[in-house]
């Protein structure tokens, strides 16, 4: 079997910034290939140039035999983005056809778009309708909704950079049936993960890339572990060791009280104590987002009461918010997250600017000085603070947003999320200056999928069902069996 895509000692530099260094990367027909490595390590700027997004310095590229020149568009790849492209307010089928859309004479041949879109939806095996609009859409059949695309533009190879990183376990069983069922049809699908369980269920073959350089390559096999993995990424061994630590925790700093917002959430009532971590888990429409947007005074208007530290406070928006100590993080990172017009330096103290004049005068140094902790405690990889944010990789992006919350002196934290796109080994760097934080007397509320995240870091976890309280775990009750069970409206032991 031949390849369908040969790169052979790639480079690519960003001015001093040399991102690949004589990369090689071969595809096989049919295979779902992994691509690995840490955050800013040159995965995204590989496939870049391999989708002809960016131009290569050097080096050669083959597809499906023949030699091709990135500079040039090829039907043939198609590039599936994290943050997707697609237009809420039209259909699934416009939304397919969009810039190549089917004409009969002068008129769009809406009749035979349908069809067709109906006949690839078939031959994918997904439950959708070509004329459902794609903002009733939930976050896994929006990602189906872009393979689609990509399928019915003819694509032989599908780059997915991190295509789970926003669903749920079961959406992402859905994505999964997608993606085999591809592969069943000779597709080739390149995947980049920080996820290394998704990456061994699903995935043929992997690529490690570290600092611009191919690590490792193989087939996935059976006895191939994560931490065999994680070992080539960070080029050591990971810490297995769990980084909650038993600390006593302070009197109670935020209460809310029979909490309400019509159709999102209802008589929500929940505690955080002063140095807690506190867990909040559920499935897609559980309404957790929602409701701790509120918490951070984005999402109005809402009944019942909010206590912060001992005081009764009705927040409006997100400066009340900040001024009741409560910083928040929200999931999203491209969406909500960044400015992407702005530095990585403005992007960082934004919130907080004001503290850094003197004499009418911005303080840059204080600045700096202020970022470079950030920078060093959270091991962002940046080559010059004033150049924009979307010029840093995205798990590195997601530093600096945690960077810009944790930097306004907060009482409480609330992430949504907060380890979307980052690298496993800088995952565990997080989690160990979280809990440092809370040993400091932060409270912080996790609001995450992930069972391990919850588990390395969670006193306590508090899990919803469509827009109510279902069940609360203590950490010596957490389990993942319990907690999915609570999450998809069950009880357990008659509890609920
Ligand atoms: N347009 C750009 N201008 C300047 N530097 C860039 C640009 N695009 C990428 N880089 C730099 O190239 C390096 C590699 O980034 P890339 O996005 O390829 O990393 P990645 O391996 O995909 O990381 P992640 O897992 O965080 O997504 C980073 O240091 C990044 O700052």
């Amino acid at each position: 079997m031949n390849p369908v895509a040969e790169m052979k000692q790639i480079t690519k530099s960003f001015g001093q910034n040399h991102v690949l260094k004589n990369v090689d990367f071969t595809l096989m027909p049919g295979s779902i290939h992994a691509l690995l490595g840490e955050n800013g390590t040159g995965k995204t700027t590989l496939m870049n140039i391999l989708g002809s997004i960016i131009p290569k310095d050097s080096g050669s590229i083959k597809l499906f035999g023949e030699a091709y020149e990135s500079n040039e568009m090829n039907q043939q790849v198609a590039f599936i983005h994290q943050e997707l492209s697609l237009v809420n307010d039209l259909t699934v089928f416009e939304n397919v056809y969009l810039g190549r859309e089917l004409r009969k004479s002068f008129f769009l041949d809406k009749q035979k778009m349908i069809e067709e879109t109906q006949h690839y939806i078939e031959l994918l095996d997904v439950a959708l309708k070509p004329t459902q609009m794609v903002s009733s859409l939930n976050p896994a059949l929006k990602q189906i909704t872009e393979i689609l695309r990509a399928v019915m533009q003819e694509a032989r190879i599908i780059i997915m950079d991190e295509p789970t990183s926003s669903l749920t376990d079961v959406e992402i069983d859905h994505v999964f049936n997608v993606i085999r069922n591809l592969r069943e049809n000779g597709v080739s699908i390149i995947f980049i993960s920080h996820k290394l369980n998704e990456v061994l269920e699903i995935c043929d073959a992997y690529t490690i890339m570290r600092d611009g350089n191919v690590v490792a390559t193989g087939e996935v096999t059976p006895d191939l572990t994560e931490a065999m993995l994680s070992r080539h990424m960070v080029g050591r061994e990971l810490s297995t060791e769990v980084i909650y630590r038993e600390r006593p925790l302070g009197s109670t700093i935020l209460e809310l009280a029979n909490l309400s917002k019509e159709r999102e959430y209802k008589d929500i009532n929940m505690t955080l104590k002063k140095g807690e971590i506190l867990g909040v888990t559920g499935l897609l429409g559980d309404g957790r987002s929602e409701l701790f947007m509120t918490v951070a005074g984005a999402n109005m208007p809402y009944s019942g009461s909010m206590i912060v530290n001992q005081k009764t406070v009705k927040l409006h928006n997100t400066t009340q918010a900040m001024r009741s100590r409560i910083t928040y993080v929200p999931k999203n990172r491209k969406e909500n997250g960044i400015i992407t017009d702005l530095s990585i330096k403005e992007n960082m103290t934004l919130p907080i600017l004001k503290n850094f004049y003197r004499n009418g005068l911005l303080n840059n140094q204080a600045i700096l000085e202020h970022n470079q902790c950030y920078i060093q405690e959270l091991f962002i990889k940046i080559s010059d603070v004033n150049h924009l944010i979307t010029s840093l990789s995205g798990g590195n992006q997601q530093k600096v947003v945690l960077a810009r919350a944790l930097g306004t002196n907060p009482d409480i934290v609330i992430l949504d999320n907060p380890t979307q796109g980052v690298d496993v080994g800088a995952k565990l760097e997080i989690y160990t200056l979280i809990m440092k934080l809370a040993e400091e007397g932060i409270s912080f509320v996790i609001l995450s999928s992930e069972f391990p995240e919850m588990h390395n870091l969670c006193d306590r976890v508090y899990v919803m069902f469509q827009g109510q309280v279902r069940g609360e775990f203590t950490r010596e009750e957490l389990n993942e069996e319990d907690i999915m069970l609570v999450a998809t409206g069950g009880s357990i032991n008659g509890r609920d």
